[in-house]
């Protein structure tokens, strides 16, 4: 599922269209700025979902968060691979 949204996301940074809202994200005037923005609010909505125990609203804030912290990575031409290897180094 992340390599699949991953993949789509940058379709959308290569072929930029006006309703995705990736690419507004990925092209809007405050440059990463908004992206990083997002996942600041998406994080601070996540642990008060967790903090109250809405278990629906925490797993809408994950998925929101998850889609974010991907776009912030096809931002910067880092690949989900280069992540998984990092985690793979951290294995004990
Ligand atoms: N998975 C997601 C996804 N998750 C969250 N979001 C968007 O992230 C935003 C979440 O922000 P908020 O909850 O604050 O809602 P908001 O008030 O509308 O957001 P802002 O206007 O404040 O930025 C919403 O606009 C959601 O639509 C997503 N937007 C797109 N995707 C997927 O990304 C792919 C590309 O989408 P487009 O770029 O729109 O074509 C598609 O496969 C989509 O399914």
């Amino acid at each position: 599922m992340l390599d699949e949204l991953y993949n789509i996301l940058v379709d959308r940074k290569l072929n930029p269209r006006p309703e995705s809202y990736t690419a507004k994200l990925l092209y809007g005037e405050k440059g990463i700025n908004a992206i990083l923005e997002k996942i600041g609010e998406e994080a601070t909505e996540l642990v008060i979902a967790a903090k109250d125990g809405k278990r629906e609203e925490i797993i809408y804030e994950t998925a929101d968060l998850l889609y974010h912290i991907l776009v912030l990575l096809v931002a910067l031409d880092i690949r989900l691979e280069e992540i998984w290897n990092e985690l793979e180094r951290r294995k004990r």
